[in-house]
């Protein structure tokens, strides 16, 4: 059988719920090789991010060269990537390695507040990154800040938002509605032909820390191992779901989602 195998360029999570960390565990959970790109350092617990350490340009090109030039990718996912200089040579690379799926997550602001994304670097995300994905998971804050307007506030001007994220560039929008209020939780697929409505009822609980990187990432495992882009969708949904409602409750904070809980009780 041929080992899929799912590349993630992200920053790293030292305590364990997004992030790098976040994306590892997914993928290996659904049986993705998995290898990682650091971008940064975050010194990051359930109360918060306490430190943002950038890994240099060079730092970077060297990873994704070792790991491109070797070992190869089905799919990759892109999370924090700090600066307009990483997102630059990011997308540089992949292009180089005919890197054909690419999930981004377009990564700027952590649940606490903290900056994951320099402020000039949203125009190198769009104008570098988002022509050359797959598909492109904002949450609400993020593509407002995308598409420079106020507020989405139901699912009718998600349709809306949708379709000017899509004139970005990506090939699909998945338009993840967490932020939202009310008792579902709808992510809005579009792909330039249909929209898809994905939700679950929203769960009551704190712990959600990670939740973006980890949908993200279960795609990206789902497109390495040759599933339609509309499939790796549909159960990313089902995984992040799942791993919210078995969330596990360490730290004293936000905690992190329960990745196992896709396999362990479904
Ligand atoms: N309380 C919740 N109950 C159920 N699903 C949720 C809940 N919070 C977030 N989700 C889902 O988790 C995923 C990521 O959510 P979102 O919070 O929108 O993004 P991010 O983590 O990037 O801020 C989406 O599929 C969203 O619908
Ligand atoms: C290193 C790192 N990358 C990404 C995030 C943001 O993750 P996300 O899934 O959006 O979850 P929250 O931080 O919003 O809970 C992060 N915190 N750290």
């Amino acid at each position: 059988m041929k080992l899929a195998k799912a590349m993630t360029v992200a920053g790293s999570d030292s305590g364990g719920g997004a992030g790098i960390q976040a994306d590892l565990k997914t993928f290996q959970e659904l049986n993705a090789y998995g290898t990682s790109v650091v971008t940064a350092l975050t010194a990051q617990n359930t109360l918060g991010v306490h430190g943002v350490y950038p890994q240099s340009a060079a730092c970077v090109e060297a990873q994704l060269d070792a790991v491109l030039a070797d070992i190869g990718v089905d799919a990759a996912k892109t999370g924090m990537l700090f600066s307009a200089e990483i997102i630059a040579l990011t997308a540089d690379k992949l292009k180089q390695y005919g890197v054909k799926q690419l999930v981004v997550d377009p990564v700027m602001i952590a649940k606490g507040g903290a900056p994951l994304l320099q402020r000039d670097a949203v125009q190198a995300l769009k104008e570098r990154l988002l022509p050359i994905a797959t598909l492109v998971t904002p949450n609400i804050p993020e593509a407002c800040h995308l598409l420079g307007r106020d507020q989405i506030h139901d699912v009718e001007q998600m349709r809306e938002a949708s379709c000017r994220l899509l004139e970005l560039g990506a090939k699909a929008v998945l338009l993840k509605g967490g932020h939202l209020e009310g008792e579902t939780a709808v992510d809005l697929f579009y792909d330039g032909h249909s929209f898809i409505e994905l939700a679950h009822p929203r769960i009551h609980t704190l712990h959600t820390h990670g939740t973006g990187c980890t949908l993200s990432a279960a795609i990206t495992a789902e497109l390495a191992k040759g599933a339609s882009l509309e499939a790796a969708v549909r159960t990313g949904k089902a995984f992040i779901s799942a791993a919210i409602a078995h969330a596990v409750g360490v730290g004293k904070g936000i905690g992190p989602t329960c990745h196992a809980a896709y396999r362990l009780y479904r």
